[in-house]
């Protein structure tokens, strides 16, 4: 790029970072002015309440003064925020107002845009800079020069795209820019790249590659997919694209309605700062875990972890088929059948209890139940005994209110009491007034019976579900085995547990037989590491949001916790899933996340490897240390930290399980800061990290050394996809350290793509 090409546009991005700096002077102004706003309303409000409140009438006066009060204070408030937001973005502007540049002929007009994080538009109306997800914006991601079009929402518009300049801008400076035919350009990304990991999760959209730009921008589908091996940029796509979804409906959608089920805790700390640095606030959060912990309250569900690593002590045959039958979507139909030819007889009802006694038995609540007609859904059934036992309740609340009890209790009434009941409610009659008192003071009492209807504790789901389980045997299952996991399911539901496979069966059984469980208030939810979902789990997720549109994100070959018993074809079983909906899927094979080296090796050590793309970036080859004794890895391990630290602020060292994690915890004295992680930690400190690799998913560090890799630990089918996760997870530096031979997954590779010893070089690329 020629000297005064540069010195242009160094001359336009002054310009343009001047005319920020104004705007955030006028913003500063209109904040400390709505500072003051609050703070004079705040003291307006507390000599409000200083107003007579001895009086009764008063005190009501008073209450009505007092909220429009605290509306006034919501609102100052909001509009600080709002300002506050908006300086937050434009001093990330100023430091680095675009990255972008398009030159475009429209109908014969000429025009030059710049595309940055957020919208500049200055006094004149003039667009100094475009938001990255405006329409126009979407021919920098997606255009080579030449004839190109972007949607609008009037239709699609044909340009021509005449220049594509990208900028690395920093603290107003251009660092670099230069031309380009391509999307975005090698050495902005080999730029980004290179750089040491954070605490948090960058966001991407200077460098969204075409690919990633179409899962970002796609609002055609009921059902989008992503396929992408591990590093191509699934998470940040993801998060991108509910940055885009929430610019481009405004009007219709918030934050609120979009739901992101992420692998575990340290993740959702991880990605916690890409939304907010991109002017937007953050999705809601939820794991598998926490989500089927909200929906079991009072009972623990059995954790993906927790059963990885029971599943690594003793998992039989049996318990294999049993558990592939109930996470498939043919157990969640074996109970839609269920549901159709249950007999009324057959259902769990529970008497309702009200102070010791009976307030409405089993009996007649089944009764109610087998007099809806035959043909009606079994959620409509229970729905309709549900109101009739509601009625019921009301008709006894209105007899009971002219016991004497109440009439004694009404007289008793204290003062404040009555306030309470009455409020600024007038009566025509004394008796009027009386009956009013006398049922609010019967529906008090009996509130609780109302509360056992409206949660329908009327039916043990719990004895329901094992009823439907009788019905539901597996042929090539022996009887005694079936009714042994029968019997010890329902002493787990005595201690207050559930295994995880029974859960979503569990949860769809209450759902369809109760009409309850659905939230349709949500537009859009998000499944990342959705190999980690069953199809049953998926089938449920789907059903408990039923308006909401998906984002299903994963990579087959990272399948922790179900290669070992699970085969079928992931991708293939979840487009039959939802094969009723507008399915778009999407294959990513590029891995960005690490050099042209650890790439390499992690995909030799799948058989299908051959699919990932390395990003072409220079580093060190993976080195494998094998050592005699679990003493000498030690040592190893310990050399290799302080060689890594001299370079890398984390260094991460992965194993199989929590158990190795934790002896190695015990045993490695490091001089540096050690930390042991588990699943109820959510920050990634400095230093070195000891961790399973599951709660490593979906994260990466500078540095990996992957602990212990020897045949004795890695020696199952499923493992191999255990050890490309684990390798997966690195940037810079992979190290792989075996006590004993090395797994056949390591030995099967080429050894040119390894360094066998600790004399590092730097491989040249292809
Ligand atoms: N277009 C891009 N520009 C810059 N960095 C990118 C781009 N795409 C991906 N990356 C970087 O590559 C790394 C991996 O991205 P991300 O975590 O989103 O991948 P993933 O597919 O979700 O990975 P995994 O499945 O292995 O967890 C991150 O550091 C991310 O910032």
């Amino acid at each position: 790029m020629d000297a005064e090409t540069k010195q242009q546009e160094q001359a336009r991005v002054t310009a343009v970072v001047e005319k920020i700096e104004q705007r955030l002077h006028d913003k500063n102004v209109q904040l400390e002015q709505a500072q003051r706003e609050t703070t004079s309303i705040d003291r307006n409000y507390g000599d409000n309440t200083r107003v007579n409140i001895a009086e009764v009438d008063d005190r009501i006066e008073t209450n009505a003064a007092v909220q429009q009060q605290k509306q006034l204070v919501a609102r100052t408030v909001e509009n600080e925020t709002i300002l506050k937001q908006q300086m937050k973005q434009l001093e990330d502007l100023q430091q680095s107002p675009y990255f972008g540049r398009i030159d475009i002929d429209e109908d014969g007009e000429r025009d030059t845009l710049y595309i940055g994080t957020a919208s500049f538009i200055d006094a004149k109306q003039n667009f100094l800079i475009y938001d990255w997800r405006a329409p126009i914006s979407g021919i920098y991601y997606n255009g080579t020069l030449g004839q190109v079009s972007y949607e609008t929402p009037n239709g699609s518009v044909q340009a021509e795209l005449l220049k594509k300049r990208q900028f690395l801008i920093e603290q107003g400076k251009i660092e670099n820019l230069f031309d380009t035919n391509e999307t975005v350009g090698d050495s902005m990304l080999q730029h980004v790249l290179g750089a040491d990991s954070d605490e948090y999760m960058q966001n991407i959209v200077a460098t969204i590659q075409q690919e990633q730009n179409d899962i970002i921008r796609d609002t055609k589908h009921d059902i989008l997919i992503v396929q992408g091996v591990a590093g191509s940029g699934k998470t940040s796509a993801i998060l991108q694209r509910i940055a885009f979804l929430l610019y481009h409906s405004r009007e219709s959608l918030n934050s609120e309605q979009m739901i992101l089920f992420s692998p575990n805790r340290l993740f959702s700390h991880y990605i916690s700062e890409v939304l907010p640095s991109l002017g937007e606030k953050n999705m809601r959060q939820v794991t598998l875990a926490e989500f089927l912990g909200q929906r079991f309250s009072g009972l623990h569900v059995e954790t993906l972890f927790e059963r990885y690593e029971q599943d690594q002590l003793s998992f039989p045959t049996a318990a294999q088929k049993i558990r592939r039958y109930k996470e498939s979507r043919a157990y969640l139909e074996v109970v839609e059948r269920y549901l159709k030819q249950t007999q009324p007889q057959q259902l769990a009802f529970t008497s309702v209890y009200f102070e010791g006694r009976t307030f409405f038995t089993k009996d007649e609540i089944a009764k109610i139940y087998a007099q809806q007609p035959v043909n009606m859904l079994a959620a409509d059934k229970f729905l309709a005994t549900k109101n009739t036992l509601i009625k019921r309740l009301k008709r006894r609340i209105h007899e009971e209110a002219k016991a004497d009890w109440v009439a004694a209790e009404v007289d008793m009434l204290s003062e404040d009491r009555y306030r309470s009941i009455v409020g600024t409610q007038r009566f025509a009659t004394g008796d009027d007034e009386f009956r009013f008192i006398a049922e609010k003071l019967v529906r008090d009492r009996l509130a609780i019976v109302y509360d056992a209807l409206y949660n329908d504790y009327f039916i043990d789901i719990y004895e329901q579900y094992a009823d439907f389980m009788q019905q539901a045997t597996l042929t090539d299952v022996a009887p005694a085995i079936w009714q042994a996991m029968i019997a010890s399911y329902r002493q787990q539901i005595e201690r207050h547990q559930l295994r995880l496979e029974d859960a979503a069966p569990l949860l769809y059984l209450r759902d369809r037989l109760t009409g309850s469980g659905q939230n349709h208030a949500m537009q859009h939810l998000f499944i990342d590491e959705m190999q980690d979902y069953t199809m049953a789990q998926l089938t449920y997720i789907k059903h408990a949001f039923p308006r909401a549109k998906l984002t299903l994100l994963g990579d087959r070959a990272q399948d922790l916790f179900t290669a070992h018993y699970q085969q079928h074809d992931f991708i293939a079983a979840l487009t039959t899933i939802f094969h009723t909906h507008s399915i778009n899927l999407i294959t990513l094979n590029k891995s960005y996340r690490s050099t042209y080296p650890i790439t390499t090796f992690a995909a030799a050590l799948l058989p299908a490897g051959n699919e990932i793309e390395a990003f072409t970036r220079d580093g060190h080859k993976p080195v494998l240390i094998t050592t005699d004794s679990d003493a000498l890895s030690l040592q190893q391990i310990t050399q290799q930290c302080r060689r890594l630290l001299l370079q890398h602020e984390t260094v991460a060292i992965l194993t199989k399980d929590q158990a190795t994690s934790a002896q190695l915890f015990a045993r490695l004295k490091l001089d540096v800061e050690t930390t042991l992680l588990t699943d109820a930690d959510r920050a990634l400190p400095k230093g070195v990290l000891i961790l399973p690799i599951y709660l490593a998913k979906g994260l990466e560090f500078d540095a990996i050394i992957a602990f212990d890799v020897s045949a004795v630990h890695f020696n199952a089918a499923g493992d191999r996809d255990i050890l490309y996760t684990i390798a997966s997870r690195a940037m810079h530096e992979l190290v792989l350290v075996s006590t004993g031979t090395p797994c056949r997954f390591i030995s099967e590779i080429p050894a040119e793509m390894l360094e066998q010893d600790a004399a590092l070089t730097t491989t040249e690329l292809p």
